[in-house]
């Protein structure tokens, strides 16, 4: 009997945020017969669950204008034969087994009585019928029982391939808790072993033999109407180096944040990664890993397939797509970002999404420091793409607040990198983005030596080199400030320039201290001392739902700045009271809706936004543009 078909069909009406061709049609397909027996086709008998590839939804009223592109609670049978013949694009149509094998619409024990009527799944399930929350509350359950995080994070994937809307209700209620499991520090660790857990294909995977075939890849992959893509090509993943293809994990957690934080519907979400090779020995010597088998493409080999690949995605998806791009190595992030940035819309989390998150920390940080930012002196240690993305973003905003030249508000801020402070002395040396940061100034070679002479305010950790700041680095903090500033954001934990409980003890509890990656709540001398998390993922799923929701058509630094100080404004004095310089990731959702509206704002202001005309309230439409992971109901 049939269980899974797929046909043409008419996709109708465009909402805002899907992207029809230049025509404004979709490309047809081929009819392509998934499965079928032999005398039933897509949408002639009833009980099938509409899965068209554009999008989603199975109930009326459901919440998003943004991302779904046709209401369908109704089996296919809606689309007449000749729409099916002459109209683009595929539907699905999936029952019974198949039905329970599809990750989107499967809800295990959940179907009731009447759906396991309706869709041919008698039989298929044992008898009783559990409520979300049941099953949300035995995963939770199974899930805590493994001691080691490497499993969490396989069962969360697993979950993720088998029941998408369980995997989005368990990380939404259970944020706090599951972030660090599906995401930073534990993707660190699963993308270092990726080829070893592999189980299901997640993402798209684009290496040097597609050359030339691009276009037709993304027509594999079975969604149509994608928004937003993040990309990496595994070269520096998190401050763990180059993993290659390995770096899928990335993207994958990347897209899932957009979804459980940003409220971005996973079916616009499209993760990718290019392969042209790794540098990685030990990978290339493992018999598990599943990149390329050869050194990493360079030069015109490389430059020519990344502009294939954007080229390719614009085409297809259309110029309101968002990418961004996601732990490149710096000597190709910044050239991209400034090539693609002309064309496309385009977003590199790590020097944009980052400093982005850390001035929201700085400006909140004030509270508990006082004077303004202009009052302060910065000093990095690492001046790659998130220490000179951060310095830039904080020389804008000063520079916003006092009026200053851009050239004037730099030079508070100062950057070490591995062969010691950025002066002017090194310039002919110096890659193009450390340039604006080599002050006038005698060299130093230590970190602890331009501590003592800079005589900083703020100490910034960006250098992916895991206890870089010493003992005697925050003693030394302490000794010129009465609350040092402290953020240690390499990730993973490894990599961070110090622990919460080693910037609270040697501090003697006056830092204010926050870290890329998660660390407990520090007891020090009987009092308790939350720690920051300043992770871009405060910023990107609300920045990204922003663009999405408004049309934006191109980044600007002003956007970048509007989430920063949309992102503060979400610390409440409750928080403040709790020495909190970030809100709590469990009201993520309330803040990434207050993000995307003030994006969305700026955006319009600056005419950058194309959905018109503008939502007169934008954090409510932000709000109601949500993916939910509620079960609907299958008529
Ligand atoms: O992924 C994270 O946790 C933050 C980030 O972008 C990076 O470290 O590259
Ligand atoms: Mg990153």
């Amino acid at each position: 009997m049939i269980s899974l078909t797929t046909t043409s069909f008419l996709m109708g009406v465009s909402t805002p945020c899907s992207t029809p061709s230049a025509t404004g049609r979709r490309r047809p397909v081929a009819l392509k017969v998934v499965s079928m027996d032999s005398h039933v086709r897509a949408g002639e008998r009833s009980g099938s669950v509409v899965v068209d590839n554009n999008s989603v939804k199975e109930i009326p009223n459901a919440p998003s204008p943004v991302f779904q592109v046709e209401p369908k609670s109704t089996p296919a049978a809606s689309a007449s034969t000749e729409e099916q013949i002459m109209t683009p694009w595929t539907v699905s149509v999936a029952s019974g087994y198949n039905l329970l094998r599809n990750p989107r619409h499967n809800k295990e024990l959940a179907f009731t009585e009447k759906e396991r009527d309706a869709h041919y799944l008698r039989g298929l399930l044992p008898p009783t019928v559990l409520a979300q929350n049941v099953q949300v509350k035995k995963m939770l359950h199974n899930i805590r029982r493994y001691q080691v995080p490497l499993l969490k994070y396989m069962a969360m994937m697993d979950l993720q391939e088998r029941n998408e809307k369980m995997f989005y209700k368990l990380l939404i209620d259970h944020v706090e808790e599951l972030l660090p499991v599906v995401y930073t520090p534990t993707v660190g660790e699963a993308c270092q072993k990726y080829g070893s857990i592999f189980r299901h294909p997640q993402g798209l995977y684009i290496s040097l033999r597609e050359k030339g075939k691009i276009l037709e890849v993304l027509r594999n992959w079975p969604e149509r109407n994608i928004q937003v893509i993040v990309v990496t090509d595994g070269e520096r993943i998190l401050g763990l180096g180059d993993l290659g293809c390995q770096g899928m994990g990335i993207p994958v957690g990347k897209l899932s944040l957009y979804t459980a934080l940003g409220g971005v519907h996973p079916s616009v979400c499209l993760p990718v990664t290019i392969d042209v090779g790794t540098n990685n020995e030990e990978l290339l010597n493992d018999e598990f890993y599943i990149g390329l088998r050869q050194k990493r493409a360079t030069g015109q080999e490389y430059a020519e397939l990344i502009d294939e690949f954007m080229t390719a995605v614009k085409q297809h998806y259309g110029e309101k797509l968002l990418i961004q791009f996601e732990d490149f190595a710096n000597h190709n992030a910044f050239d991209l970002l400034a090539k693609y940035g002309a064309t496309h819309l385009v977003f590199n989390d790590d020097i944009q999404g980052t400093a982005s998150v850390v001035l929201a920390g700085l400006i909140t940080a004030l509270k508990f420091v006082g004077g303004s930012l202009a009052d302060h002196r910065f000093l990095f240690l690492g001046a790659g793409e998130a220490g000179t993305g951060i310095a830039e973003l904080i020389a804008l905003e000063i520079s916003k607040q006092t009026n200053a030249p851009l050239e004037e508000t730099r030079k508070k801020v100062w950057l070490v990198d591995s062969k010691g402070l950025i002066v002017s002395s090194r310039k002919d040396t110096l890659q193009h983005f450390k340039k604006p940061w080599a002050h006038e100034h005698k060299p130093i070679k230590e970190l602890i030596d331009a501590v003592k002479e800079i005589k900083p305010t703020v100490l910034i950790g960006t250098s992916g080199v895991g206890r870089a700041f010493t003992k005697e680095v925050v003693e030394t903090m302490t000794s010129i400030n009465e609350k040092p500033i402290i953020f240690s954001l390499s990730n993973p934990t490894s990599q961070s320039e110090c622990t919460a409980e080693e910037a609270y003890k040697w501090s003697q509890g006056s830092a204010i201290f926050a870290s890329g990656s998660p660390f407990d709540p520090v007891n020090y001398k009987g009092k308790v001392f939350v720690p920051g998390q300043s992770n871009n993922a405060y910023i990107f799923p609300g920045f990204g739902l922003g663009l999405i929701m408004s049309g934006t058509i191109r980044v600007h630094d002003d956007l970048l700045l509007a989430a920063s100080e949309a992102l503060a404004s979400q610390v409440t004095q409750d928080d403040f009271d709790r020495g909190l310089i970030f809100p709590p990731f469990a009201k993520i959702r309330k803040i990434s809706a207050h993000i995307a509206a003030s994006v969305a704002a700026k955006a319009y202001e600056l005419g950058l936004a194309t959905r018109l005309p503008q939502p007169r309230d934008l954090v409510k439409y932000a709000e109601g543009c949500m993916y939910s992971p509620s079960y609907q109901n299958y008529r």
